[in-house]
């Protein structure tokens, strides 16, 4: 009997991502554990003490999830082995008592404050925020009595998970908002690719020089490969030093990929590989995938013919 899947999530219970964590519906006998940070989810995986980790790492609103990317960046290497996407609506939660006249102080995740920024402004204009480690860890402090704040911002589930009321519903600015998750692994071969895959990287140019970051780019155009985000983040070490996190649409497995990364092996100081994987909620075209590696297959086959003959048409 094989060993049931153990799973760290970005906690605590209620959070977002464990939403996109229960989405992906693990098998029965599935252990879930919530974790307070993102580093310490993926340093479990790492350690060994779960299989799989769930965490936040871009959102349509406020962008890239800072923690994800530099824990990622370092320390032992990890792969994306699958992606979420979640629409995010949130819910202003207080303890039974309390009504909207009354909420002086609002604790959130940055990224929820972010996301409900305008509203918050309207309806509470005095209000101030207090930063939370997540939206569920708010929810969770009121519940216990902890909060140095007087309403959570949450996912509305936490409202049950913690006893809370619900103050005001559908409360982020943009109905439309939408978080990735990214479930990560210790290095375990790619998924097979589908024609609709995602590769992610980190590259990291040691020696600041004119064009940088051109060449970094080249190496995914010259080939076709279509990138659909870049970020960049500083590496903590000095000032001006940056590494570039750069998601591309196609599969480690696929020629234009393969070579691309290989080109900026050559280019880059580091790379490191996070995983390529099926993309959510986009069909897969595996007709236009086997056409690009077609056309660089014959390339190879035709170089191939050269060194060997001297001569190829
Ligand atoms: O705090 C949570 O509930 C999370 O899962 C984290 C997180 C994030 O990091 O962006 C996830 C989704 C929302 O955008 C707000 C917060």
């Amino acid at each position: 009997m094989t060993e049931p899947t153990t799973y760290a999530y970005f906690g605590p219970a209620g959070t977002f991502t464990e939403a996109a964590l229960r989405s992906t519906s693990p098998a029965e006998g599935s252990v879930l554990t919530p974790y307070a940070t993102v580093p310490l989810a993926l340093d479990a995986v790492r350690g060994g003490a779960a299989d799989l980790a769930m965490v936040p790492i871009e959102n349509s609103v406020e962008g890239a999830v800072p923690a994800t990317l530099d824990d990622l960046a370092g320390g032992a290497p990890l792969v994306i082995t699958a992606e979420v996407l979640l629409p995010v609506n949130f819910a202003l939660l207080a303890r039974r008592g309390t009504s909207l006249d009354d909420v002086r102080r609002v604790g959130t995740h940055p990224h929820a404050e972010a996301q409900c920024r305008r509203w918050l402004s309207q309806t509470l204009p005095g209000a101030a925020y207090v930063t939370a480690s997540s939206t569920a860890a708010a929810a969770e402090a009121l519940a216990t009595g902890t909060a140095a704040y007087d309403a959570a911002l949450s996912a509305r589930i936490a409202a049950t998970t913690y006893g809370l009321e619900v103050l005001a519903d559908q409360v982020g600015d943009n109905p439309d908002a939408v978080t990735r998750f990214a479930l990560l692994s210790r290095p375990v071969p790619p998924p097979l690719p589908t024609g609709a895959d995602r590769t992610t990287l980190v590259c990291y140019i040691r020696h600041d020089h004119p064009g940088a970051l051109m060449q970094i780019l080249e190496e995914l155009s010259v080939r076709g490969v279509n990138m659909t985000t870049i970020v960049s983040r500083p590496t903590g070490e000095r000032l001006g030093h940056y590494r570039f996190f750069i998601d591309c649409d196609g599969h480690v497995d696929d020629a234009p990929v393969g070579e691309a990364l290989m080109g900026l092996r050559r280019v880059c100081a580091e790379v490191r590989y996070l995983g390529s994987y099926r993309r959510a909620g986009v069909a897969p075209a595996p007709a236009e995938r086997a056409q690009a590696d077609a056309r660089f297959r014959e390339a190879q086959a035709w170089l191939a013919r050269v060194r060997e003959e001297g001569a190829a048409y």
